[in-house]
């Protein structure tokens, strides 16, 4: 039978028609609303997004339609020359950008009914979306820049970029761009931070005019199904089809609860240096054939950058994580591999599956300023995301999404696939609430009067056990603080917005405020670290308590609560996540029908979901075990 990409080929002269007349009665595409060349002076991004999905599709290679898609030569249609040959087959958009910012793409999909090929229109949104024509520092500057991801790595927070799509869309193109592009803008941007932070703290510091008070490390690691290995060790072994052998390296939890892979860390110095790192990392970079691209990744690869304050050594390191994501495949792409690669594939599909319930999770936690579970502890790849999922930490943290959809016609189906992968993620920013009522035990609910009592009454404890370590007898309300707390705290700030600020900069804050020499610039250093870390803390406090509550309320507590409009996040079983690979965009779509025509009518729209649900499940199985018989 042929395959369905087959059928799009072949139909290829009315699908295109179809296309055409859509394409001259639709809304022309709406470009970025600020230019390129005025991004720099234009206000930046709304801060409070967590998650930022992106959508890129890429032009089509040079006669890559031709050799890649074949007409069915049997079909009574078939694109034949006057010689009865095959016609060779020209590209056909599977995709186009209605709007860049916010993004919209319009996926095209080819159908077939009783009298002839149809083509749907579905839509899909994200914050951003690239089309063919946009080049990669573009996509740099409006993804990584636009959101002060460098910054935020190397304030102490947390940064992670995803590179997600089908084999072949572009992925590793985008990723590896965005890594040569931090590399050459990194440590310009630290010693701009660094040269900040020094004169916050005006001291005569041998940095003071390099601003260079950042130490760079970098950790390259390889995830290929469950095997997570080393892509900076050398090695000259390889297996039986020629891939290389490297040491196999545990991905867990260490007693204090950081998942920190026994890698090696190499320290950079320079741009030169991290490209260098980069260019021999890459280069190790296991590949092997798939139908879809002769040298797909088969694997995840994480390249971390942690940035180290040396002039905060208590301070949480930064980290700046980017992940090129092994490529999503359909079943039908991995039904020529061999048995280790089809577990691989099915592997690699799981932990995208369970990435993807992270993300959302994530992204819903942050719209909505609650809590929601987020199951990273599910899977390695998770494991390793673990400093932007877990609620504990008290690093902020941001992770971007970047979608990759192949632009022909006959990837369609996949593209689907991608698209209706990442178009959950995209959040509506959180609806303005009336303030959170008091707790005394919850920082976020303090006003400006009782945080200044509180940053005051932190630092006269500060003061009063120097104080008593020089048996000076000290009297609560005489204490010289050193600082003035109206500075740190200036009406119409709060302990919500200080818990916000990274950490750097409540220092910066504290040092900024000093207004006696009865202070070392140290000793205010040390002592903003503790107050900010007992801040961050009662705030985890209050967070966690909420968690514990609806932890332990769990058994009764709908699944869509907590996850999103339908109990999905559930789906941790193995084989619902081939089911929703196998059917693709169809899975979502069905399900999220069902759902909204049963709420239509007031029905039980729980159990005719899972109705559903247990149907497709069915469906695919009798699938499976056609397959199975075939082969
Ligand atoms: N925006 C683009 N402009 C021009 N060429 C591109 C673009 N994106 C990708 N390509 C080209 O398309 C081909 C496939 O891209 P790439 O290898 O990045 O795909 P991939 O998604 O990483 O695939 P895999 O999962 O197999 O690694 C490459 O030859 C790449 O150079």
């Amino acid at each position: 039978m042929a395959s369905s990409a087959t059928l799009t080929t072949t139909h290829l002269p009315t699908l295109r028609t179809i296309l055409d007349e859509w394409d001259q009665k639709r809304l022309p595409t709406k470009g970025f609303p600020v230019p390129l060349a005025e991004l720099q002076q234009a206000a930046s991004k709304d801060a409070s997004k967590d998650v930022i999905v992106a959508f890129r599709t890429r032009p089509p290679l040079h006669n890559e339609a031709a050799d890649k898609f074949h007409a069915d030569p049997d079909a009574k249609d078939a694109p034949l020359d006057d010689q009865g040959q095959l016609l060779p087959v020209e590209f056909c958009a599977g995709v186009t950008m209605t709007s860049a910012e916010p993004g919209v793409f319009v996926a095209h999909v080819p159908g077939m009914k009783w009298n002839g090929p149809t083509l749907t229109h579905k839509t899909y949104e994200a914050d951003l979306a690239f089309g063919p024509d946009v080049e990669n520092e573009e996509v740099y500057q409006r993804t990584v820049v636009v959101n002060d991801m460098l910054s935020l790595a190397i304030s102490g927070g947390v940064g992670c970029i995803l590179a997600y799509g089908q084999t072949g869309s572009g992925k590793t193109y985008t990723m590896e761009s965005i890594e040569h592009r931090v590399a050459r803008d990194l440590f310009d941007c630290a010693r701009v931070a660094g040269k900040r932070f020094l004169q916050a703290q005006d001291s005569q510091h041998p940095s003071a005019g390099t601003g260079d008070i950042f130490e760079f490390s970098v950790t390259f690691l390889e995830l290929m199904g469950k095997h997570a290995s080393d892509l900076l060790e050398p090695t000259d072994e390889v297996d039986a089809q020629g891939n290389p052998i490297r040491t196999e390296i545990a991905v867990r939890e260490d007693k204090v609860g950081n998942v920190r892979p026994n890698l090696i860390t190499t320290s950079v110095r320079s741009s030169a240096e991290l490209e260098e790192l980069i260019n021999t990392a890459l280069s190790h970079r296991r590949t092997s054939a798939t139908l879809r691209n002769a040298s797909s990744s088969r694997s995840h690869a994480l390249l971390t950058i942690t940035i180290k304050n040396t002039l905060l050594p208590y301070a949480d390191d930064g980290q700046l994580i980017l992940v090129d994501l092994a490529g999503s495949e359909r079943y039908e792409d991995s039904k020529d591999h061999d048995k280790q690669r089809m577990g691989e594939a099915r592997d690699n599909n799981k932990s995208l599956m369970n990435l993807k319930e992270c993300v959302r999770a994530k992204a819903k936690m942050a719209a909505e300023d609650g809590f929601v579970h987020i199951p990273w502890r599910a899977n390695k790849l998770t494991m390793l995301l673990k400093p932007i999922f877990d609620i504990e930490s008290r690093q902020p943290s941001k992770a971007m999404i970047i979608a990759h959809v192949s632009p022909h016609i006959q990837d369609t189906v996949h593209s689907t696939n991608t698209l209706s992968y990442a178009a959950p993620f995209l959040t509506i920013p959180p609806k303005p609430r009336g303030p959170m009522p008091y707790d005394a035990a919850d920082p976020r609910t303090w006003d400006h009067t009782k945080t200044v009592e509180w940053l005051t009454a932190k630092f006269t404890k500060h003061a009063m056990k120097s104080r008593m370590a020089s048996y000076k007898a000290p009297a609560p309300g005489s204490v010289d603080l050193g600082m003035d707390v109206l500075k740190i705290c200036p009406p119409g700030s709060s302990a919500k917005y200080l818990g916000n600020l990274y950490t750097p900069q409540f220092v910066e804050r504290c040092l900024e405020a000093r207004n006696s020499e009865a202070l070392t610039r140290d000793q205010i250093k040390f002592r903003a670290l503790d107050v900010i870390g007992n801040l961050f803390y009662l705030i985890l406090k209050a967070k966690t308590r909420k968690r514990n509550e609806i932890m332990r309320s769990r058994k009764t507590i709908a699944v869509e609560d907590t996850y999103g409009d339908a109990p999905r996040a559930l789906d941790d079983d193995a084989e619902i996540h081939e089911a929703q690979l196998y059917f693709g965009a169809e899975w979502y779509d069905t399900l999220h029908e069902v759902e909204k025509r049963s709420k239509s009518v007031g029905g039980n729209w729980r159990e005719e979901f899972m109705q559903a649900r247990a149907s497709l499940l069915e469906k695919y199985r009798a699938h499976k075990a056609a397959q199975t018989g075939n082969n």
